[in-house]
């Protein structure tokens, strides 16, 4: 019913937000309890549909975003001509993840976001696979992890020397499915890091890092982040 519904609504709204809403929405596989659908839809196509109750609609299509639709030719975003990805693109960046910073002193840093930013800090959590101590900093929707170099093997030791007094480490963005994207970024001639396997991350989400060099001198992390991890969000 809430497929059909939704079809019928795009519909109206012209071919491309078709497209590319049936392919979040109506055919996502994280579909579920119609309550949440607005939430999941405004959070998998970045507020393409916005919820709005007039004239007995339940939604209605609004474009503000067109970064992510999957085809099409293009459209208009805040009044700029915007391209989309290429056709039957291999996966979907959902969204930023979090912000890395590393920091000389964990206790010092969690206090300064904690008091200075009035954020919420977790505990400091040792991550020996990774080399790192980590605390996550909330900030309302944007999360950020302090790293500090954990053992004597740690990827970030360099980093904090040409860094002693911190920096911005990596961004990390959430994707729907690590292995086809790990395999575009390959094809498309960006390192990815280790072996290439994905290895379980602070979340205990399979995570893979991009080099620096093949983007811009950013260090870029991708997290597979499951539906019911997604919905878990959404009910908090
Ligand atoms: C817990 C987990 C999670 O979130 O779930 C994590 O965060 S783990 C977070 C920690 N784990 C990781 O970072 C894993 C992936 N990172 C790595 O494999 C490494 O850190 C590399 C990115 C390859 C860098 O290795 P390393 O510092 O030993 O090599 P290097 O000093 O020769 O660096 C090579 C070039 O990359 C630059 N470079 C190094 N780290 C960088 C960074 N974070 N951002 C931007 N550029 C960076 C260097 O300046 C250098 O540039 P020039 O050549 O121009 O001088």
């Amino acid at each position: 019913m809430f497929a059909t519904r939704c079809r019928a609504l795009v519909r109206r709204a012209g071919d491309m937000v078709l497209r590319h809403v049936e392919s979040k929405v109506v055919g996502s596989p994280c579909g579920g309890r119609r309550g949440l659908a607005i939430a999941r839809t405004s959070y998998y196509v970045k507020q393409e549909v916005i919820p709005k109750n007039s004239r007995g609609w339940p939604w209605t299509v609004g474009v503000r975003q067109y970064t992510s639709v999957g085809s099409g030719s293009g459209g208009r975003s805040g009044g700029l001509a915007v391209r989309n990805p290429p056709d039957m693109f291999p996966f979907t960046v959902k969204g930023l993840n979090h912000i890395a910073i590393a920091v000389p002193d964990l206790g010092e840093a969690s206090e300064h976001y904690r008091t200075v930013f009035g954020a919420q800090v977790s505990e400091p959590l040792d991550q020996p696979e990774h080399g790192v101590t980590v605390v996550f900093v909330h900030l309302s929707t944007a999360t950020i992890e302090l790293l500090h170099p954990l053992g004597h093997n740690s990827p970030i030791t360099k980093f904090m020397e040409k860094n002693p007094k911190g920096g911005l480490h990596h961004i990390c963005v959430t994707v729907d499915d690590i292995h086809s994207a790990s395999k575009h970024m390959q094809k498309s001639g960006v390192g990815v890091l280790g072996n290439g396997e994905p290895k379980l991350g602070a979340h205990n989400n399979p995570v893979l890092f991009l080099h620096p060099k093949d983007n811009n001198g950013v260090l870029f992390e991708l997290e597979q982040v499951s539906c019911a991890e997604k919905d878990k969000d959404i009910d908090a």
